[in-house]
């Protein structure tokens, strides 16, 4: 139909889902999206142990998006794994994030899913900027070339990597590079939170979230045009991976603009917190009333179609 997608030869009712992190820590928020109008869902990226995270308030919304230090709170992987056993995947595909906290745990947690015989998708974050301790992988590309040899070898099955934003040409073709060195990375997400900015409160004269001092990832209005850069970026790059696009959606204009900059799939983070699960509806309504205004009959007619000047 209009709206259908696909990502590894797999079919996508539409390109939407949430962004990992939000509205599915639990199994309750996992099946709100499973029930709600998104194409597929995404788990929040676990570890090998549960995890409480950073101390509250570390969530915050503003006029232009958000800001977060959550601190990787998840329920261990052995809860995502044991929801995406019993997901119903002929009703719509399910992604499983992986943020483990060495290169051993991604390995046990990769070989686990390996090993449950299941259509999961695999996303590997290498871009969570809020462990204290933790510099995120993605911003050193010794360590994540080791990853993903390491992780290639062992999981032997294709998988896609969450990415940080990078804002510098020779960030993208080194950061690319070592991507393209490995062919089961199927599929390259674009972006996570820009990390570690700071929100102030004038009335208070204060931060607004409690860890590192108030620093933490934005979301929403503010990462847009940085979030549709590194999806372009990596879609000139990476000619034969996949790239899903995430930032700054919130309404149908955005997912067009995700599409046309060679996303293939479009998460939902910030606007998804603020609103629900039935923002889904809303965003396929308003890219379909786009394309059908435009002409295009099929998301293939359109993606990547960005023109230059
Ligand atoms: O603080 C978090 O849990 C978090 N927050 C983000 O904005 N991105 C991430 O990948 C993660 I793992």
């Amino acid at each position: 139909s209009l709206l259908s997608a696909s990502l590894l030869g797999i079919k996508f009712a539409n390109p939407l889902l949430n962004a990992s992190g939000v509205h599915c820590r639990y199994t309750d928020e996992l099946d709100a999206l499973a029930a709600s109008a998104a194409g597929s869902l995404i788990t929040k990226s676990c570890t090998l142990l549960e995890r409480e995270g950073n101390p509250e308030p570390r969530y915050a919304a503003t006029a232009l998006g958000s800001i977060n230090s959550m601190g990787l709170p998840n329920q261990g992987y052995a809860y995502y794994l044991d929801y995406a056993r019993r997901h119903n995947y002929a009703t719509k595909p399910l992604f499983f994030s992986v943020a483990g906290l060495s290169l051993e745990d991604n390995l046990t947690m990769m070989a686990a899913v390996r090993d449950a015989y299941i259509p999961a998708i695999v996303e590997l974050n290498l871009s969570c900027p809020n462990v204290p301790g933790k510099p995120q992988i993605a911003y050193d590309f010794e360590a994540m070339d080791r990853m993903l040899a390491a992780v290639s070898a062992e999981y032997a099955l294709p998988f896609g990597v969450k990415m940080p934003p990078y804002f510098d040409i020779a960030h993208f073709d080194a950061a690319a590079a070592i991507l393209n060195k490995y062919p089961l990375v199927a599929f390259v997400t674009c972006i996570n939170s820009i990390g570690n900015a700071l929100v102030i409160d004038i009335e208070n004269e204060s931060v607004v979230i409690k860890p590192k001092d108030g620093f933490g990832g934005i979301g929403g209005d503010y990462v847009l045009p940085t979030a549709l850069a590194n999806v372009n970026a990596f879609y000139r790059r990476c000619p034969d991976k996949q790239v899903i696009g995430c930032g700054g959606v919130r309404s149908g204009e955005q997912v067009f603009m995700h599409l046309l900059a060679g996303a293939s799939l479009v998460q939902v983070g910030t606007a998804l917190h603020e609103d629900s699960p039935r923002i889904f509806a809303r965003l396929n309504r308003e890219l379909s009333a786009i394309m059908e205004r435009k002409g295009y009959r099929s998301i293939e007619a359109l993606r990547g179609k960005l023109k230059t000047l």
